[in-house]
């Protein structure tokens, strides 16, 4: 399984540039995560930050007991080699072969023979789709079979980590729906924790077990997928629905002069449809049938559960409404258990996408057991899931 990687106060800065500052959340082990922001936000300085190719100023990334930003070398060797990364243009080497290209940290740092690289090579190469291929340039395919040939060079380590930064850049949407797809197949084949930088909302409405965003040189927000995707935070709601209306301007943030002539514009059309709003929760994508089921499903919704009173009314709702009747009463009665709370609600109208659980042997934690559980965090706290997506520093 995944490791979690657990950021803590992390601040970046170019000469006199801030680039973010405070940067607090922890991706869960075996997830899916999705960072959003707009364009020049240091999406991808944050990823560098993660594998230590840049060094933050203030803050801690703890990846197995490690503290990537005060670890010796040898120390942050031995971490890297969890990662995969899977850079923005691919990042090939135009002159070798896609083989060669996928082959090569296998072959510097690994002792394996050719024989055992070429099964490892055509392995990754027949996960990603890309059997066939491997005698091609990177010129000499297209932008969708770069990005897959790079992810295939992602996955020969066996990462437990990975970082893909803007897998769908330069991609049409059908190609893009085809990497998503294969992004949450791969979370269900290797369970690894996945961190996914892009601007695409089908990305992010779909793909993600979280979901964070970075505006303003700070962490906006990151949590469960349900708090986002149902969030009223100017910001992300603008991002998320891809409208015009709200802080993000064309090139940078708008002034306040403009935003108060905006809504007052918005203000005189009241009811009448834009066709810019996509708010709410949209099913999100399952593994291809016949592969595993993710058993991040099952871990996210245990934790999540745990969380719920701490999160908005919308996102709690959002999360029940995708439990199954079962799952439901289950959930009650742990709760009523461990808190001796009457129930706090009835079960949402069912979304037309309510799915049964996957089929498991033995039920989690929050709707398993009693007396051992966690209590569920106070009831009122003041945003806590702003920060962070446990809810809670922890
Ligand atoms: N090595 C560097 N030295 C100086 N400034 C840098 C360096 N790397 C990035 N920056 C600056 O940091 C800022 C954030 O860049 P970054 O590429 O992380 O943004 P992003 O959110 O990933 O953008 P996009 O979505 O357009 O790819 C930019 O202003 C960029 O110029």
């Amino acid at each position: 399984m995944g490791v979690e990687v657990a950021v803590e106060g992390l601040s970046k800065s170019f000469g006199r540039q801030a680039i973010w500052r405070d940067v607090t959340l922890t991706l869960p082990a075996g997830e899916v995560s999705v960072l959003l922001g707009p364009s020049g936000t240091g999406k991808s300085v944050f990823l560098k930050c993660l594998i230590g190719l840049l060094r933050p100023e203030r803050g801690s990334v703890v990846i197995d007991g490690v503290d990537l930003c005060a670890c010796a070398e040898r120390d942050m060797y031995e971490i890297r080699k969890l990662f995969g990364v899977l850079f923005q243009d691919g990042a090939l080497f135009g002159s070798m072969s896609i083989f060669d290209n996928v082959a090569f940290p296998l072959r510097e740092h690994t002792r394996k023979s050719e024989t055992e690289i070429r099964e490892i090579v055509m392995s990754k190469m027949d996960m990603v789709g890309m059997l066939g291929a491997e005698h091609k340039l990177p010129g000499e395919i297209s932008g969708g079979m770069r990005k897959r040939a790079g992810l295939a060079r992602a996955l020969v380590l066996d990462p437990q980590i990975i970082l893909c930064d803007e897998p769908d850049s330069g991609l049409d949407p059908v190609r893009t729906a085809y990497l998503s797809q294969l992004l949450i197949d791969l979370n269900a084949q290797i369970d690894a924790t996945i961190l996914i930088v892009t601007h695409n909302i089908n990305v992010a409405r779909t793909v993600p077990d979280n979901l964070g965003m970075l505006f303003r040189r700070e962490l906006v927000m990151f949590g469960p997928r349900e708090l986002l995707l149902t969030s009223d935070e100017p910001v992300v709601a603008q991002f998320l629905n891809g409208r015009r209306i709200g802080p993000i301007g064309m090139s940078e943030e708008k002034d306040s002069a403009t935003m108060a002539a905006e809504l007052a514009h918005q203000a005189g059309r009241a009811g009448t449809p834009t066709g810019e709003d996509l708010r709410g929760i949209v099913p999100q994508l399952d593994p291809t049938p016949g592969l595993p089921t993710r058993q991040a499903v099952r871990r996210r919704r245990a934790r999540v559960l745990q969380i719920l009173d701490t999160l908005p009314e919308s996102a709690r709702h959002g999360i029940l409404a995708e439990l199954s009747l079962e799952d439901f009463e289950r959930y009650q009665d742990w709760r009523r258990r461990t808190t001796g709370m009457a129930m706090p609600t009835q079960l949402p109208s069912p979304l037309p996408h309510r799915r049964p659980l996957p089929p498991q042997p033995e039920p989690t934690a929050p709707m398993r057991q009693s007396a051992a559980a966690p209590p569920p965090p106070p009831a009122r706290r003041p945003r806590p899931w702003r920060r962070d997506g446990q809810g809670q520093r922890g």
